[in-house]
């Protein structure tokens, strides 16, 4: 005989893969540790509106393959992810042309700061790679064709609704307007690069979606849970819906060891070991391929415009968990 429970049919559940064993002492630990730190680096203040973040705040989140979230200190505080955002730029103008884009801009490191002009006057007005500010201009303005400001912007944020499954992430008004006003080298970028015809849209409409997507305003754990597919082939382990196929998931991430910390991309992967990408807001999201998608926060930079602490908080988690890409 079969109970009335025989006749349910089964639930299907999610791939259910082995827990990562001590992760959220080890994550509430770096925690403390970097809280007490007296060395945290300078808060950018070439952008007004940034400079009123606090020194002090530390976050950190990590989504590792299962779904299990670690978090620790301000993980739920949200800040402005500035360059951050040009990963999900890259990954949706990807999308959207495909392999022509590297026909606007490059994918080599640039040895160069993030606002650098020198190498576009010798390279033609092609930006080095779509990290440094004139090729991330260059990819928000791929992205912008074809559509008013609005819509564009509409359409990337809606993107990071639909990857961290939060429809509360939203921008920053007053730190758009505050780089608005001050951005004149990326206004310099932007215009140099519409000389070669690098740009197809009016420059002040590409720098309009370029702010604003800088001026997104997330925290660690909607940043992590936004990056999960890079960590996972391409695919949300959650719901198991493929967001881009696994070579473009590995090509992306590969531009982010390489470029994701403008001059300081070496120390970065010497150190940690882990795609990351930066923000001068203090943010850097890394992945751990296979293993978890990682946020960390902490507003003061070094002197490549990287979050000091948030650093030092990732080598002490690879570290801890053996997480570097490189064994
Ligand atoms: N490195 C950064 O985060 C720079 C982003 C900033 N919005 C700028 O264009 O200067």
């Amino acid at each position: 005989m079969h109970g009335p429970d025989a006749v349910i049919p089964a639930i299907p559940q999610p791939k259910v893969t082995n827990p990562v064993p001590d992760l959220e002492r080890i994550v509430s630990d770096i925690a403390e540790e970097m809280r007490a730190r007296p060395d945290r680096g300078e808060v950018a203040t070439y952008i007004p509106e940034l400079a009123r973040a606090d020194p002090n705040a530390f976050g950190i989140a990590v989504i590792a393959a299962d779904g299990q979230v670690a978090v620790g200190g301000d993980a739920d505080v949200p800040f402005s992810i500035q360059s951050v955002s040009k990963v999900f730029t890259l990954t949706l103008a990807l999308g959207k042309i495909g392999n022509l884009l590297w026909k606007r801009v490059g994918r080599e490191p640039s040895g160069s700061p993030f606002n650098s002009i020198v190498q576009l006057e010798a390279e033609h007005g092609i930006p080095r790679n779509p990290f440094i500010n004139a090729g991330a201009i260059a990819v928000t303005d791929v992205i912008l064709s074809g559509h008013q400001p609005r819509e564009a912007l509409g359409e990337i944020l809606r993107f990071m609704h639909f990857l961290a499954e939060d429809s509360s992430i939203g921008i920053d008004e007053a730190v758009a307007a505050s780089e608005q006003r001050t951005g004149f080298r990326n206004r310099a970028l932007a215009n140099y690069m519409k000389s070669f015809d690098v740009l197809e849209n009016p420059v002040d409409y590409t720098l309009g979606v370029y702010f604003h997507h800088c001026a997104i305003a997330m925290s660690c754990r909607q940043l992590a849970m936004a990056a999960r597919f890079l960590a996972h082939g391409g695919r949300n382990p959650s719901t198991g819906f493929s967001v881009v196929s696994a070579e473009r998931a590995r090509r992306i991430n590969a531009i982010m060891l390489t470029c994701g910390h403008y001059d300081g991309s070496g120390e970065f992967a010497y150190r940690v070991g882990l795609p990351g990408k930066s923000g001068v807001g203090g943010g850097i999201l890394a992945i751990a391929p296979g293993k978890a998608s990682i946020a960390v926060w902490s507003p003061g930079l070094d002197a490549s415009g990287n979050s000091h602490l948030g650093r030092i908080a990732l080598e002490a988690l690879t570290q801890r968990l053996g997480w570097s890409v490189f064994g």
